[in-house]
């Protein structure tokens, strides 16, 4: 893609090939936990944000991160990125662990393997600088080629996501909000990276927009051969553009599947719900009853997450967190889900409901002590 003679990033872009591929990333057991701000010591809780994350992310694959607001995609966004540092877990970015490493080390060997892409780039990019320097800053920082070399690569940037020369020496204020994502898509492409992480790249656009940088980021991905991960809550959209789908829930990843196989394949139960009160997805749309709210993260049900909310629940679901499972004996689709009850393969979405609304209908909460 580069005209320039820049040095060969860390984490090379994809080969097309159908050899498996190491990881670009690989987090194992990775959890995040945070303190709220309180009055006093005692009044800080802690935020089980991540828990317990194995996720490998592979080179040209595009990996869909989908659940409800506040169950962790984010903060799995930020530590597959190396932005958030794991309170526990290793995160290893072509094969080394970089939490291990001296800042300096770490900030070299992730820098040029991975990009971020952020959710508003009215507030993610630098409003004093004009888009010419947002866009050789991070050849700046990384000393890459000469002067010459990085204003021809931001030339070079700038038309790969479509932004006219124009532009170059305007304000990111001056700009549309579907120019200024552009401009947030050329900086993280700047150092050539092989992933790309979009959380939620296109929720604070307009509508009229938001389709276009969606397949600007989809046609850049092809001819980069890019990995990417895409944090949405636009479910319909991460299963049209996926390989994969994560579906996370209240800080655990509880299942992983070929987007192919979804929504009537997916094995959790969570999983199904999620994806039968989307729309689009199945017609007509016939949402399976859950009961009650999201229990809080600073205070998570012991055993199964979904536990409180399952129509399949037992006394099991509450002692023992669920093992991972793989859909496959082979394990080769990477299709694993944490559920001991998980529905039987083949099931449709209307038995679902009829299960589930007879079970909410008829069962009383399991009354189970909560963690102190
Ligand atoms: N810096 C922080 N301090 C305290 N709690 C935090 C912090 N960042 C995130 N959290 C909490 O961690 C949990 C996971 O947050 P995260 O932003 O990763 O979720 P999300 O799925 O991306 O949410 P949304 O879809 O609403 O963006 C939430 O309960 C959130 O309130």
């Amino acid at each position: 893609m580069s005209a320039t003679s820049l040095p060969t990033p860390v984490v090379e872009p994809a080969e097309p090939t159908a050899e498996p591929r190491e990881p670009i990333v690989e987090l194992h057991d990775v959890y995040v936990l945070h303190r709220t701000r309180g009055s006093g010591m005692f009044n800080r809780a802690r935020v089980h944000a991540l828990t317990g994350a194995d996720l490998a992310i592979r080179p040209g694959e595009t990996v869909g991160i989908v659940g409800e607001s506040g169950c962790g995609k984010s903060t799995l966004a930020k530590v597959l990125v190396g932005l958030q540092r794991p309170t526990s877990g290793t995160v290893a970015f072509a094969g080394k662990d970089v939490w291990s490493m001296s800042t300096a080390e770490r900030r070299r060997h992730i820098g040029a393997g991975v990009g971020m892409i952020f959710q508003d780039p009215a507030t993610s990019l630098n409003r004093r600088m004009p888009v010419r320097e947002i866009l050789r800053d991070p050849l700046d920082v990384h000393g890459r080629g000469t002067r010459r070399q990085r204003e021809d690569r931001v030339a070079e940037l700038m038309a790969l996501v479509g932004l006219p020369r124009s532009v170059a020496d305007v304000l990111p204020s001056q700009l549309s909000g579907g120019q200024r994502q552009r401009v947030s898509i050329a900086r993280a492409l700047a150092l050539e990276p092989g992933l790309v992480i979009a959380d939620e790249p296109t929720s604070a656009l307009d509508v009229s927009v938001r389709a276009q940088i969606l397949n600007l980021l989809l046609d850049l991905k092809d001819r980069l051969g890019l990995a990417m991960v895409f944090v949405s809550h636009d479910i319909q959209t991460v299963k049209r553009i996926s390989d994969r789908v994560v579906t996370m829930y209240l800080g655990r990843i509880v299942e992983q599947a070929p987007a192919a196989l979804l929504p009537e394949g997916a094995r959790h139960p969570y999983t199904r719900a999620l994806f039968s009160a989307t729309p689009g997805l199945l017609s007509p749309i016939d949402p399976i009853p859950l009961v009650g709210p999201v229990p809080s993260a600073t205070n998570p049900p012991s055993g199964c997450p979904f536990r409180t909310r399952c129509w399949n629940v037992t006394d099991l679901c509450a002692q023992e967190l669920p093992p991972v499972q793989h859909a496959n004996a082979d394990g080769e689709d990477h299709h694993e889900f944490r559920c001991h009850h998980p529905v039987p393969a083949g099931t449709s979405n209307a038995e679902l409901v009829e299960l589930a609304s007879t079970a909410t209908g008829r069962t009383t909460p399991l009354h189970v002590e909560e963690p102190a």
